[in-house]
């Protein structure tokens, strides 16, 4: 894949029988991205092999996009992800005190669990421990078949064969029906509780987008849980996995983390641990290929994009180009000393950018850092002699298997 960088920087690529041309350009990215970002909606490519919903915040068109998102924003943004740090911290430290010194841990299938814990809550509104529970495995059960799902051509056919969908379908309609069943509580009941999702209920909608149906609530519950899951798995799984082949980098991380301290508030700064983070975040960005559909005709550099045209980038190229990233193969956190992610190109975009990037940013690097923290302060972890974990670019980029020793420390 790397040597499409050497390429033009427009091409055109055929995904599954589709034509769509593949931007490897940061600067045209960016247009695509900010600049013209209003003429791409979300394109299609993708949206049936990540298995999501074809309405809401994640598909909807322009203007129903916009409100469905300010409706997100008030639960995502800094000041309120703040207010959810010390949960965060208290599922993360329940969970790792339940392993074990010398007994194996499937990773990835724990910070499915870990991740998928947090989202609910905090996005759901108050659960009884028998419910978060229930939702908990469904939520992590879930969320592993889709980042093992792959996006496309043969290894999709072969996971078709082997069950895979099938295995998907089944996970989402199970967690979709206990979402429908906490949905329909929280419909009847006189006193909504404060969160995101009891703000979609109550959301009265605005002329060109009708109030949410419950229906359509579960759809876009479904989608948020397993956004903030999937993609915070998959990074927490890299990380753990770069601490234990790195001992240097890990020695340093922890030095970070005692001098950082135990605080709640105020946005997070370049230490050590947060310049590491970012490091993971360029090298194994989860959401490593993102597609666009023009709205209406484009021009990209020399390119005449008639509308409807399907464009595609990859975070995971556009991280690994020399020219933007010096040696871009070596993991290396101090390289953010010397350089700011640019705001003139797309060169570093692990989050995406411009009104349809991430709107969980702040709430996953609140994350990011309070679960590194829990798991590096308590547990060292290492990888069982000989084993070699090769890197899957399926529906996010995952390491293919995760088993790892933990040992206190
Ligand atoms: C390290 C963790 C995460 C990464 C790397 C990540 C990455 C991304 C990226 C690249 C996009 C944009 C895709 C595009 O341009 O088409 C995106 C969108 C989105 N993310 Fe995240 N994400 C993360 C965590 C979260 C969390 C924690 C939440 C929710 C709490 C979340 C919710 C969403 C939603 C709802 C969208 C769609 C936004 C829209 O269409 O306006 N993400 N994410």
């Amino acid at each position: 894949m790397r040597s499409l960088l050497a390429g033009p920087p427009v091409r055109t690529v055929t995904v599954d029988g589709t034509r769509a041309e593949f931007v490897t350009d940061p600067v045209l990215v960016r247009q695509i991205l900010v600049k013209d970002g209003r003429n791409y909606g979300k394109g299609e490519l993708f949206q049936k092999a990540r298995n999501l919903s074809r309405a809401g915040l994640l598909a909807a068109d322009e203007s129903v996009h916009r409100h469905y998102r300010r409706l997100a924003h008030p639960y995502l943004r800094t000041a309120a992800v703040a207010g959810y740090a010390p949960l965060m911290r208290r599922i993360a430290r329940e969970t790792v005190t339940a392993w074990r010194p010398g007994q194996a841990v499937d990773v990835q299938a724990e910070m499915c669990r870990l991740a998928g814990a947090i989202a609910l809550g905090t996005l759901l509104g108050p659960l009884s421990p028998e419910r978060s529970a229930l939702l908990g495995r469904s939520l992590a059960a879930l969320t592993w078949e889709m980042i093992r799902k792959p996006l496309h051509g043969k290894a999709a056919a072969r996971a078709r064969r082997q069950g895979a969908a099938q295995r998907l379908t089944r996970a989402r309609e199970e967690f979709r029906a206990l979402i429908a069943s906490y949905v329909a509580e929280q419909h009847n009941s006189p006193d909504l509780a404060a969160g995101y999702l009891p703000a979609l209920l109550a959301d009265p909608g605005r002329a060109g987008c009708p109030a949410l149906t419950a229906d359509e609530v579960c759809d876009e519950a479904v989608m948020m849980l397993t956004a903030a899951t999937a993609t915070t798995a998959s990074v927490m799984s890299w990380a753990l996995y770069v601490l234990a082949e790195e001992p240097l980098i890990e020695e340093r991380v922890l030095k970070g983390l005692a001098r950082e301290g135990d605080e709640d508030a105020g946005p997070p700064r370049i230490g050590y641990p947060l310049r590491f983070l970012m490091e993971v975040l360029r090298l194994y960005p989860p959401v490593w290929i993102t597609c666009r559909k023009t709205l209406s005709d484009a021009t990209l550099g020399d390119h005449a994009l008639p509308a409807g045209t399907h464009v595609l980038f990859s975070s995971y190229l556009l991280h690994r180009d020399p020219e933007r990233h010096p040696d871009p193969l070596r993991f290396d956190p101090d390289r953010w000393l010397t350089t700011r992610p640019s705001a003139q190109d797309a060169s570093y975009i692990p989050f995406g950018t411009g009104a349809k990037g991430c709107v969980g940013e702040s709430f996953a690097w609140r994350e990011l850092e309070i679960l590194l923290g829990t798991i590096m302060t308590e547990w060292q972890l290492a990888l069982p002699p000989g084993s070699r974990v090769r890197t899957a670019p399926d529906t996010t980029l995952h390491p293919r298997r995760l088993v790892m020793v933990p040992q206190p420390r």
